[in-house]
């Protein structure tokens, strides 16, 4: 059973605690197909972020019944928050994750799936994958955000790293604060491989939809800070995430066992 923690949170940041890691999986696939159902009802396509980690896993319920079949897959964009610098066929890369779990086993269009040029440095595929960001803007795949000329995703998909990261933004880094780029890189992350793509939190912030997800033990004490009364000053890269539109935890209940 779901349950809405009642805690003192702003109207646009909900936190929804699932009884187990299946429940979990469940009703993040109902989140992502309802957002999919409105996004494509309202204009015509919907463009969705994903990030690497066991979140892909945890999306597993979107390639079975009834998601597989209601879904509609061909007017999703699919892009990634982060990348490792290493060929798509190599174990580390966040393309082949999401390709092996879930893109190879739904009627996604190939086309509008948009992964990075795994033949360029980590310098050259940033720039690259920013060029492609605002070559989609200028051809209406993407709009803008108003506020914030960013452009602006329907739904991003985020993990968390036991550190807080998002992203491959990682505690105490400059790319924290980078407030120009859409798209950077980083070659001395500090969790293997070291060499990555990412996005910034300007582009992550004017995101319509965000749902952070974790489960199990693992980030236990990065979920308390992220969201209890842990008393801790330090700001995670977690807690930078604050969209414009509406930020969602899943958390299972091993992962909100400190709130
Ligand atoms: O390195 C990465 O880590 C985060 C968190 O991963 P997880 O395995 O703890 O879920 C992930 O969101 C990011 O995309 C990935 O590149």
């Amino acid at each position: 059973m779901a349950e809405t923690v009642p805690a003192t949170v702003p109207a646009k940041r909900k936190v929804e605690v699932l009884g187990s890691e299946e429940e979990l999986a469940a009703a993040l696939a109902k989140y992502v197909a309802d957002l999919s159902d409105k996004f494509v009802r309202e204009k015509g396509l919907f463009t969705v972020v994903l990030s690497g980690g066991y979140l892909i896993d945890l999306l597993r319920k979107l390639a079975e019944p009834p998601y597989v079949e209601s879904v509609e897959w061909s007017k999703w964009h699919v892009f990634w928050l982060d990348e490792r610098v290493v060929p798509k066929t190599h174990p580390d890369s966040n393309y082949k994750l999401a390709s092996d779990g879930l893109l190879s086993k739904v009627p996604v269009v190939p086309e509008n799936v948009y992964a990075i040029n795994d033949t360029l440095s980590a310098e050259g595929a940033a720039d690259d994958y920013e060029a492609c960001l605002r070559y989609l803007v200028e051809s209406g795949v993407l709009a803008p955000s108003a506020a914030s000329k960013f452009p602006k995703f329907d739904l991003m998909l985020l993990g968390m790293g036991p550190d807080g990261h998002v992203a491959s933004l990682f505690p105490g880094h400059p790319l924290l604060e980078e407030k120009e780029r859409w798209v950077t890189f980083i070659k001395d992350s500090p969790k293997p491989p070291p060499q990555r793509i990412t996005f910034t939190f300007p582009v992550i912030n004017s995101s319509e939809y965000i749902a952070l997800v974790v489960a199990g033990t693992g980030e236990v004490d990065a979920v308390h800070t992220a969201l209890g009364n842990s008393g801790d000053a330090k700001k995670l890269p977690a807690q930078m995430v604050t969209p414009e539109g509406e930020l969602t935890w899943f958390l299972d209940k091993d992962a909100a066992s400190k709130l």
